[in-house]
């Protein structure tokens, strides 16, 4: 939490020193207002006293409280800024955390966790700021400046309001040892439920197509549930503050008049009046008193939600991103477009076994190296190690004759077309996504969209939609088929003018005319851009340069179709499965 208020700027810190001083004013205007109390009980004793006598110290009174209040209300305004501005810049500082993260970094919070860290625990902070810095100030400053006041009155008054403060204390660090690790639960049970939701609404047509809508009803009911029971036990909990606090401040009054009453009785005359009207105002200064503590015990009923949302926070901005990328790249090169694997092995982390093991090939500008094998032989993996998903276990990647660890962030993007295996659009326009993010090339009119589109045969879609480039898209893309989301992905990436294109399954949704039709543009049109392509089909990659034919994660065959088609026999089982001997032949 110390962590996270320390990202105050300047201007929440001055903000802040203004907050403390007008609490302090505050303080001092409401405890001010007993000595008034006292001059009116004081002259009401007296026979001659007039309304007049009295105007003087009441209109004092209300004036004190009407300061005091506005002095609240600046403090709050204060303190709500304070906390908005700053769980702003957290929000956004968690948010570029994030972005920095790699897949496997991402998967080790999990994505729900990491969207409740970014909007429900950040408002903790805001909540615990915004009403906490008050109570967390205000409490001590009222409760000692309050026991200053009543201290040198009388002994029997002030053990009586001792023996209230002390009951408040029992009372409330119960109730904090049943609610504390309640609110930590509480931040986990979100993050499951969350989890839920989210899976569900992801995964809605598989749901409904298996009349699932029942099983995940009742998953959502038990986290559900859970949650509520959770938030119903600390509830009821805090729910007891309210009636305990009457009660002890109740038996205060009581005591202190009961109490006042044997004194007054036992006294002499005109001492009777004196100890009537310190006895009035030592019942508002020891309301005062239990207010303070009450204050300061709330302290850490609002502290421990906000300390668990605040660890939380601080794990997603404490995680080094494991991928350090070079701040400037280090090298000069006048190649293009190059790209070679030199004995490359892969883990994933916490695997016991390598995904892929020793791959080596080398493809020069304007070439085409196509991996082919069975579903999780590694081919996806392999080609995710080039933007730098994940790093080498061992061995080097090099671009142009540079290893890709040399490059930075911004310029390794630069030479990458990437196109992933599940085409992802963004929520905008057909034009926002072709112009998305930075590249080397800047997209300066719609002609070079159109030409990228045309390419990935996606122009004649595009046109024949009323509102063309800017047609809207919905959230991943949701209102495009799968073929159309893999040909805009295409484009998106062809629109970059990147040196190197990586399609990672990215013709599967396509039909077999346009796939070849694809292919043809990109062979006709692309001459200088070298071309990574991961296929299922063979008609995809027959016509590449290099085929690496992969089998749990170990090259099995190398060569051109024609080559791996007489000689290997992963090769031949692959496409004899899927194509006649006579379309083999001649592709
Ligand atoms: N993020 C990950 N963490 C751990 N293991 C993974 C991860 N991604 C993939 N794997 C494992 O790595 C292996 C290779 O997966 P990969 O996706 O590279 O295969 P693939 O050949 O591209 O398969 P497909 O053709 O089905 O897409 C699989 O056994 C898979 O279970």
């Amino acid at each position: 939490m110390f962590k996270l208020l320390k990202k105050t700027n300047t201007k929440e810190r001055i903000a802040l020193v203004f907050s403390v001083t007008f609490i302090v004013i505050q303080v001092w205007l409401e405890l001010k207002i007993p000595d008034y109390l006292s001059e009116i009980t004081t002259k009401l004793q007296i026979v001659e006293t007039t309304v007049a006598d009295i105007m003087g110290p009441g209109s004092i009174m209300v004036s004190l409280s009407l300061l005091s209040l506005v002095a609240s209300i600046i403090v709050g305004f204060i303190a709500a800024r304070v906390a908005a501005s700053l769980t702003k810049r957290i929000r956004g500082e968690v948010f570029r955390s994030i972005m920095d993260y790699t897949p496997g970094e991402i998967k080790q919070f999990s994505v729900p966790s990491l969207i409740t860290r970014t909007t429900n625990d950040i408002t903790q902070i805001q909540l615990v700021i915004a009403i906490g810095l008050q109570v967390i100030i205000k409490g001590p400053i009222t409760a000692i400046w309050a026991v200053t006041k009543i201290a040198d009155k009388n002994w029997q008054w002030t053990t009586s309001t001792g023996v209230a403060v002390i009951v408040l204390l029992i009372m409330l660090s119960s109730i904090l040892v049943f609610v504390r690790p309640k609110f930590i639960r509480i931040q986990t049970l979100t993050d499951k439920l969350n989890s839920i939701t989210r899976e569900t609404l992801q995964g809605t047509r598989v749901v409904r197509a298996y009349n699932a809508e029942g099983y995940q009803n009742n998953k959502f009911l038990g986290a559900n549930e859970e949650l509520t029971s959770v938030n119903l036990f600390t509830s009821r909990m805090l729910a007891i503050l309210n009636p305990g606090m009457t009660i002890i401040s109740g038996g205060l009054t009581l005591a202190v008049y009961w109490i006042g009453a044997h004194l007054i009785q036992s006294a002499g005359m005109p001492n009777k009046i004196s100890l009537f009207s310190d006895m009035v105002v030592f019942s508002s200064y020891a309301m005062q008193v239990v207010l303070g503590f009450m204050l300061m015990t709330i302290v850490f009923i609002i502290l421990p939600r906000a300390l668990a949302s605040a660890n939380r926070i601080n794990e997603v901005l404490d995680l080094k991103p494991s991928i350090d990328f070079v701040k400037e790249s280090q090298f000069s090169s006048n190649e293009k477009g190059s790209i070679e694997f030199r004995n490359v092995t892969f883990s994933y982390p916490n695997a016991a076994e390598p995904v892929i093991q020793d791959v080596n090939f080398t493809a020069k500008a304007g070439e085409t190296v196509a991996f082919i094998g069975s579903t999780g032989s590694g081919k996806s993996t392999a080609i995710s190690l080039i933007p730098r998903f994940y790093d080498v276990s061992k061995g080097e990647i090099l671009i142009d004759g540079n290893n890709i660890q040399s490059y930075s962030h911004e310029d390794l993007n630069n030479k990458i077309g990437y196109i992933p295996q599940n085409p992802f659009l963004f929520s905008g326009t057909i034009r926002s996504n072709m112009d998305f993010g930075k590249s080397g090339s800047i997209i300066e009119n719609d002609t070079q969209i159109y030409s990228a589109l045309a390419l990935a045969e996606a122009e004649e879609f595009v046109l024949q939609k009323e509102d063309q480039l800017d047609s809207h898209v919905a959230q991943a893309g949701t209102n495009f088929s799968g073929g159309q989301k893999q040909r805009l992905s295409i484009a998106r990436a062809i629109a970059r003018k990147a040196e190197i294109l990586i399609f990672d399954d990215s013709f599967s949704a396509l039909d077999y005319k346009t796939d070849k039709k694809l292919r043809n543009n990109l062979s006709e049109n692309m001459v200088d851009t070298t071309k990574l392509i991961v296929a299922q089909r063979i008609s995809t990659i027959m016509d590449a340069d290099q085929i690496l034919v992969l089998d749990e994660g170990k090259v099995v065959g190398q060569g051109t179709h024609k080559e791996l088609l007489e000689s290997n026999q992963v090769y031949q089982e692959i496409a004899y499965s899927q194509l006649s001997k006579e379309e083999l032949n001649n592709g």
